[in-house]
């Protein structure tokens, strides 16, 4: 089963007169990576906001694992559901590495464990060692403030990622790094990531691509499975 299927969607913003999307469907799985791409304006990171639950669709449906965001708790979906990668990393500079995450579990009320042992273990996994772990935020590099970007927001343990140019901001051998780490994510661990980019680099290591043009989504290529 798709762990996240879109149905029909439309959506128009409020005053617009024309609808951004157009009845888009697509279906995403588990251990994939997708990439979405279509010039300015077209509707990404719309389709990226419904996505997260941080609207809804006026007319279609978005399934999670089958059921309708509409009737889910979206606080819950946000916490627990989906993990948000940004471009600009959107890390408190002023704060630690492992206190980020730790911040973030904070908020979103996660069960409790020992979350510092925890974030220091995600962060780990992602690349960044104990004394990185340790820096203020605004010391680190580029590269390394998006792994940390992308260790809160596994922080949940999401089943999707999805990531709004995440390598916008970094060089080509950085971005080759990052590129590795979020396909890792999705082959080895089984995660379905979507990426919001306008880099070629980006879509070819995509399993999926697909278009968004004139508010309808379509494929434009599906590599046989790795
Ligand atoms: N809050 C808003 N209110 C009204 N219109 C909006 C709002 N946000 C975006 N739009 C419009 O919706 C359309 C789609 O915008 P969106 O940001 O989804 O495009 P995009 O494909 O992500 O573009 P880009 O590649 O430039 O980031 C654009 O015409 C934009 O001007």
């Amino acid at each position: 089963m798709s762990v996240l299927s879109l149905n029909q969607v439309f959506y128009k913003y409020e005053g617009a007169k024309k609808n951004v999307l157009q009845g888009v469907s697509a279906e995403f799985e588990a251990g994939k990576v997708y990439t979405i791409v279509g010039k300015s304006g077209s509707g990404k990171s719309t389709m990226l906001s419904l996505i997260a639950g941080l609207d809804i669709c006026k007319n279609g449906t978005i399934l999670y694992r089958g059921t309708d965001l509409k009737t889910v708790d979206r606080d819950e979906y946000r916490a627990r559901g989906i993990g948000v990668i940004f471009q600009a990393y959107n890390l408190i500079t002023n704060a630690t590495a492992v206190e980020n995450i730790v911040l973030s579990m904070n908020i979103s009320r996660s069960p409790e464990r020992n979350k510092t042992a925890y974030a220091y273990a995600l962060l780990e996994k992602v690349g960044i060692d104990r004394d990185t772990a340790d820096r203020r935020v605004l010391k680190l590099s580029g590269g390394e403030q998006q792994r940390v970007g992308i260790a809160r927001a596994l922080s949940h343990d999401p089943d999707i990622l999805i990531a709004d140019e995440p390598t916008g901001n970094l060089d080509t051998e950085t971005e080759a790094d990052i590129l590795h780490l979020l396909t890792s994510l999705a082959h080895a661990q089984g995660k379905c990531v979507i990426i919001v980019t306008h880099s070629k680099k980006v879509t070819s290591v995509a399993d999926v691509i697909l278009g968004i043009s004139d508010g309808k989504m379509s494929l434009i290529k599906s590599q046989a499975a790795k």
